[in-house]
């Protein structure tokens, strides 16, 4: 660890900065009784970085933020700060500082004593404290009210609160466990601006915990998306939702939720790939080297995927690639509204998504590779090819686990404008732009035809 002293101009030693970086390596965590919370994390967290764990609750983020505060010790992997083993060093001397959405405030100091409280503990003498502790309040917007105790404060003062205390030593990591949850929406937006803008103008390395997609989205350097343990995927905002990794991380995150509706694929050699969906097709055209990607999964069913923002109401007999439905209901949120259409498609649904539980698909799938598809092919003229099924001895797939997965009647979000003439019932046709449609296979892993 890079260890910088700072000095105060009367001479005080003040506080150290360090740089801080974070890496987990094959990282698990099994509590007694046998809770793999964890499940062999890789991840790294570079100096300064704003690091957003996400996932539903359960899902594993606090034992990993816990682990790398050293509040738990890893089952089997390395935790590593500024690139040295970890695992054995006590919390105390791993200079990190932790805020909870508790606040675990001391209710009978005051505002000022509690800020100062670090300080106190290290030893720093009153004057140079006091003028930390005033910068640290000044900084927070709540110079005001030093002389307060906790139970004198709203929320979001408290959480200020408890924000100076934790930067008033400048760690070299700040670890956040759902800060602000505790706290109502329009104070969340506004202290996530000033947590943001806040650690990064200390340039404090930062892992946040959170289940809300909207702080990550909007906070993030980088968000980490995790499940049942694992980690699904890991990038910027713009990553994870324009290209998630995942069938998971795709139904995760976004608002409306993705449309992921179950395709058949079919082959039309020289022509095109077919996607069936219920009674309807698109079509991508065979001319597009990128449809042969799609063109590997003949005979097996995928998963399309369709932001609101890919599909556009149109005529019902305008050209190109158009779905066609009736709006079951409509949904007003004021600067638009969504139109659900009932296409006659089938959605799967991720996880904790509510909705009736799937049966599962008949043991037998299409042949795998489209190699295998062009061998039988051969020397047929084009047309529509049905290729004989194998059997898959039942190995467990995402298509067809309905522990993870289950069908229903596509409702097929679409964006109108606000308050549209139309109502339920009303037949709806949308274009949809192909180059914005995501691939997912049986296993729920995307399927990457190179296309944004
Ligand atoms: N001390 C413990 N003993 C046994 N199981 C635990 C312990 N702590 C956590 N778990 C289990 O490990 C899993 C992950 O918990 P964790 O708190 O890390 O999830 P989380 O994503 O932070 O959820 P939340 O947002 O609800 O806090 C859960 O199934 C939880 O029940």
């Amino acid at each position: 660890m890079i260890l910088v002293t700072v000095i105060s101009e009367s001479g005080d030693q003040l506080w150290e900065e360090t740089v801080t970086t974070v890496a987990l390596k094959d990282v698990t965590k099994v509590f007694p009784g046998g809770a793999r919370a964890v499940d062999n994390v890789n991840l790294d967290v570079t100096d300064g970085e704003f690091m957003v764990l996400l996932g539903p609750s359960g899902c594993g983020k606090s034992t990993v933020l816990r682990m790398v505060a050293g509040l738990e010790e890893p089952t089997s992997g390395a935790v590593l700060l500024d690139g040295e083993l970890a695992n054995d060093l006590p919390p105390g001397e791993r200079r990190v500082a932790m805020v909870f959405q508790d606040f675990a405030l001391y209710p009978h100091m005051t505002v000022a004593e509690n800020i100062a409280f670090p300080l106190r503990l290290a030893g720093i003498e009153p004057n140079p404290r006091d003028e930390r502790v005033a910068d640290v309040a000044s900084a927070l917007g709540i110079g005001d009210v030093l002389g307060r105790r906790p139970s004198q404060l709203s929320g979001g003062q408290r959480q200020r609160v408890a924000m100076g205390r934790a930067i008033v030593r400048r760690p070299g990591l700040f670890l956040m466990d759902e800060p602000l949850s505790n706290l109502d929406s329009g104070l969340r937006a506004e202290l996530r601006a000033e947590i943001s803008a806040l650690t990064r103008q200390l340039g404090v390395t930062t892992i946040y915990v959170t289940h809300d997609q909207a702080e990550a989205l909007t906070m993030a350097d980088r968000v980490a998306i995790m499940r049942r343990g694992v980690l699904q995927d890991v990038g910027t905002p713009t990553q994870v939702y324009g290209r998630p990794a995942t069938l998971y991380v795709a139904a995760f995150l976004g608002s409306p939720r993705m449309n992921l509706l179950e395709a058949s694929v079919y082959v039309h050699l020289d022509r095109y790939v077919q996607l069936k969906l219920g009674e309807q097709s698109l079509y991508l055209p065979w001319s597009d080297i990128r449809s042969r990607t799609v063109a590997h999964y003949h005979g097996e069913r995928i998963v399309v995927g369709m932001r609101a923002e890919a599909l556009t109401p149109v005529a019902p007999d305008a050209p190109g690639e158009v779905l066609r439905g009736r709006i079951r209901y409509l949904e007003h949120h004021g600067h638009e509204s969504l139109a659900y259409l009932d296409i006659g498609a089938t959605a799967i649904v991720v996880d904790e998504m509510a909705g009736p539980v799937a049966t599962g698909l008949p043991g037998e799938r299409g042949l795998r590779r489209f190699g295998q598809v062009v061998q039988r092919l051969a020397g047929r003229s084009v047309g529509t090819a049905t290729v004989p099924t194998a059997g898959d001895g039942g190995r467990g797939s995402v298509l067809s686990d309905p522990g993870r997965h289950h069908r229903r009647p596509a409702e097929l979000a679409v964006r109108l404008a606000p308050y549209p003439a139309v109502a339920g019932g009303h037949p709806l046709a949308v274009s949809v732009r192909m180059d914005a449609v995501h691939f997912f296979d049986e296993r729920g892993d995307r399927i990457d035809v190179g296309w944004r």
